[in-house]
């Protein structure tokens, strides 16, 4: 029990928070809101490995047609560099953040990167380059602003990726590990999804409207509280532990209820 709670409050997650509602239960009205959506296990299943995603034109049709219905207030905000969102829903020209919140692209401009220790950052990125190397188990996605290790061939090295990475990283510096679905990331202290929504929301046309989010990770949580504490609306994709405010099973029953919102209004996405 101890464990189960040490868990949770690791993840932010309190005993008081109310279980989520059923997605289907909630309408998402067109006016006056904004619509913030997660990429990998939100918009498009989880799979092997980063590159293996499948990305269709249905994902970019529905991302512009939800663009149409929103006047615009739709952004992608992905723990993955901004130029491969950009790649894989080309086509879509609204706004997306990269890295955590450490990219971001709006209106067609990107806008400078985050500052942060790019001298450690380039050390991190050695040893774990090396790191991969000698094991070959891992596979190392080389970030902009960080770095991941992804152990979802090998789960059982789960322990020993976490403590290397751990101690590439210290309480003093800019950096920090991260846990993420079957990997494990350093990234700067300085940046999370919550930071990439609270910027995204200054901008027109974000700004005034009730921000919806959506998401299916760990790296989420800190997102769904922000926007809890905004008075949004917070929705967990998938199972878990969560402090999102209501929930659906796949990213597949994510896209049938964002088309039936859709319909429901006369706006078709
Ligand atoms: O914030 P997101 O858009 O959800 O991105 C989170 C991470 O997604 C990717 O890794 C995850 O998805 C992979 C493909 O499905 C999967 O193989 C991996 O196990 C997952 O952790 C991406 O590679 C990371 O850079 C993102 O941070």
């Amino acid at each position: 029990m101890e464990q189960r709670l040490d868990y949770y409050t690791l993840i932010g997650f309190s005993p008081e928070t109310a279980a989520p509602e059923d997605l289907d239960s909630l309408t998402l009205p067109a006016q006056g809101t904004a619509l913030l959506l997660d990429f990998d296990g939100t918009l498009v299943d989880i799979a092997e490995t980063p590159s293996a995603i499948k990305v269709g034109a249905r994902e970019r049709t529905l991302l512009n047609d939800l663009s149409k219905r929103h006047d615009n207030a739709v952004a992608i905000v992905s723990g993955r560099n901004l130029h491969e969102i950009d790649h894989y829903l080309s086509g879509f020209t609204g706004t997306i953040s990269g890295g955590h919140g450490a990219e971001l692209r709006h209106d067609g401009e990107h806008l400078p990167g985050i500052e942060c220790d790019f001298e450690q950052l380039e050390h991190i990125k050695s040893a774990v380059m090396e790191f991969a190397i000698i094991d070959p188990r891992v596979i190392a996605e080389d970030k902009s602003f960080g770095i991941v290790l992804h152990y979802r061939q090998h789960p059982e090295i789960e322990c020993k990726v976490r403590d290397f990475l751990k101690s590439l990283v210290d309480d003093d510096g800019d950096f920090e590990l991260q846990a993420a679905k079957m990997a494990f990331e350093i990234k700067p202290k300085s940046i999370s999804k919550a930071m990439a929504i609270e910027r995204i929301m200054t901008f027109e046309p974000f700004r005034g409207r009730t921000v919806i989010y959506a998401g299916d990770d760990d790296t989420d949580e800190v997102a769904f509280r922000f926007v809890n504490e905004l008075g949004g609306t917070s929705i967990k994709i998938g199972e878990g532990p969560t402090t999102a405010r209501y929930r659906t099973a796949s990213p597949a029953t994510f896209k049938t209820w964002l088309r039936a919102q859709s319909r429901a209004s006369g706006r078709e996405a």
